[in-house]
């Protein structure tokens, strides 16, 4: 407890104290991990002052190896650098900081530097023309524990292996052909879902439930459609699945103490890490069955099992056929499992987000909604429902959904980029290690690329025809370069699908007492803060369009 007391007086004694009054649910996170935890604190407060004052004075020189300095940013605290002051808010602070600060500033967490990028210029030089350099992402603690140690494609360094599975994810998992074969999964799961709101008509129905399971059924259909006690064990499997996944998103958008202050990770002051190691017990316990089961099924009958027609094999098939090639084409049972967790958690979390927030803005502009359910009406017509075939002809909702993008990217950072070198934007060094920051959110709403930015105007993506692949660094929520996000074509089928179907099947209104809320919660995807209730009602005169 002194310990404790003495960090907080430090703090307070320095000239900043009006500033303490930022204080936020971040510092409350870290205060608290503090205190509450008494009697790991006297032992790790030592490591920690020791391990802080080496690695500041390491990145505190203005200069490293007499190349330039590092990019300008507030004063920070000792040992805390500049945690007490950030909001909860970070994608908002961080984009009033650009205006004191510049283009490009740093700041440090604890003793992480960061370095923070806000314009659309900077962020080219980062993910297009230092790309090779920036493609490291400096995982959290979190991520490796959940990730097997970081073997998987989202949290792994620029390696051999790497570069082994992301070629397998573009070419095997989300490849044209895998996703032509897979449609069936995806309108059988959609209507699925038709169904299940029909059920609801007139009540009040959860719309981030509704787009999770939809999109979480599609993803194990591809995965392990032919398990041999799907039918049996499908159903409870993918439900623990759902719960597991929940768990591993609000863990790894919790602030981790280990993270900022490294020499204290061997504490594991929060659980997390702990926790994130219970998670993956549970979920390596439900990949070894469904592994093993097809495995054993392969093994008795080959020609049947993994293929769903003839010459359409479902992930896992394809998969464990790559386990016989030589290295480095070749991927092991840990890659295996790793390369399904990522499919399941990248895929979800994500495409549920961007549902939410689609649904909340559609409803509160009546104009969008109307023009919406007219295109739906020219292009599928008032007697069907949507099928994929009619979604590349639905140009206003693909205007609406890159607006709805650009106001609140699912992943406002992206996702962290680290120099695998020290090297300089901007004419600043970014130090080999340091955390990159590259704040989307803030581009996306720069009136320097985008008129009347605050204004929700899905007109503007049909005159100016941006993609999502990045290749114009104004607008790019799906990140861009070497680790743009390879389930672009995956995310943009499911979440024009879904839409669609919720937006010609049914009418939406709020519920009895409701008000519009465009309120954000901050995390590694920024979500809405209130969740999004609404209350559907049947709209197509055939009933046997919702059966
Ligand atoms: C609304 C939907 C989605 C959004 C907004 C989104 C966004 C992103 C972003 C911003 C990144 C980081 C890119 C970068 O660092 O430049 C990323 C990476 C990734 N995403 Fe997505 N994503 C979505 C859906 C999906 C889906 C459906 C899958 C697969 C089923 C997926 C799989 C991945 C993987 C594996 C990576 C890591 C790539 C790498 O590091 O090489 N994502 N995503």
């Amino acid at each position: 407890m002194i310990a404790a007391i003495d960090l907080h007086h430090c703090i307070l004694t320095t000239s900043s104290i009006a500033k303490m009054e930022q204080f936020n649910n971040y510092q409350g996170s870290w205060f608290e991990v503090m205190t509450s935890n008494k009697d790991k604190l006297t032992l790790a407060i030592s490591t920690m002052i020791l391990a802080t004052f080496f690695y500041r004075w390491t990145f505190s020189r203005s200069s490293i190896n007499g190349g330039p300095c590092l990019p300008p940013g507030p004063r920070s605290l000792p040992i805390v650098g500049y945690l007490p002051f950030l909001s909860r808010d970070l994608h908002k602070q961080f984009f009033n900081m650009a205006h004191s600060y510049g283009p490009i500033f740093k700041l440090h967490m604890g003793s992480k530097l960061h370095v923070v990028i806000n314009t659309s210029d900077l962020a080219k030089v980062v993910v297009r023309e230092q790309d090779e350099i920036f493609s490291n992402r400096n995982a959290t603690i979190a991520a490796v524990a959940i990730t097997y140690g970081g073997r998987d494609v989202v949290w792994s360094d620029n390696n051999k292996d790497w570069r082994n599975l992301r070629k397998i994810f573009v070419h095997e998992v989300l490849s044209h052909k895998n996703l032509e074969a897979s449609r069936y999964f995806r309108r059988d799961e959609v209507r699925k879902t038709i169904k299940n709101v029909y059920s609801k008509i007139g009540k009040t129905v959860d719309i981030s439930e509704i787009a999770f399971s939809t999109e979480a059924n599609v993803l194990t259909s591809m995965v392990w459609k032919n398990t041999s006690d799907e039918k049996a064990n499908g159903d409870q499997i993918a439900a623990e699945l759902q719960i597991v996944v929940a768990n591993i998103v609000e863990l790894i958008s919790k602030p981790n103490m280990s993270d900022i202050f490294p020499s204290l990770a061997w504490l594991d002051l929060q659980g997390i890490e702990g926790n994130m190691k219970r998670q993956l017990d549970r979920l390596d316990r439900i990949f070894t069955r469904i592994i093993d089961d097809r495995i054993r099924s392969n093994y008795s009958n080959k020609s049947n099992d993994g293929v769903v027609h003839e010459g359409k094999k479902d992930l896992l098939q394809t998969f464990l056929e790559l386990m016989d090639q030589k290295y480095p084409t070749s991927i092991n049972i840990t890659q295996i499992k790793a390369l399904i967790l990522d499919i399941m958690v990248a895929g979800t979390e994500t495409t549920t987000t961007l549902i939410e927030w689609a649904m909340a803005e559609i409803m509160q502009n009546h104009d969008t909604m109307k023009r919406i359910q007219e295109e739906l009406l020219q292009i599928v017509g008032p007697n069907k429902i949507v099928e994929e075939s009619h979604l590349p002809k639905l140009q206003y909702l693909d205007a609406t959904i890159k607006e709805i993008f650009r106001l609140h990217p699912v992943l406002p950072f992206i996702l962290p980029r680290s120099p695998s070198q020290d090297c300089v934007v901007d004419g600043y060094t970014v130090p080999k290690g340091s955390m990159v920051i590259i704040n989307v959110w803030a581009i996306h709403r720069d009136p320097r690329y985008w008129e009347n930015p605050l204004e929700f105007n899905p007109e503007r993506f049909l005159t100016n025809k941006y993609d999502s692949k990045g290749s114009n660094l104004n607008f790019f929520p799906f990140g861009s370069g070497r680790r743009l996000c390879p389930g672009v074509p995956l995310a943009e089928k499911m979440q024009m699908y879904i839409l669609a179907s919720l937006l010609h099947s049914f009418d939406w209104s709020l519920p009895k007492g409701e008000d519009h809320d465009l309120s954000e919660k901050f995390g590694i995807t920024l979500k809405k803060r209130k969740p999004m209730f609404a209350v559907p009602s049947q709209r197509l005169s055939d009933v046997e369009l919702y059966m």
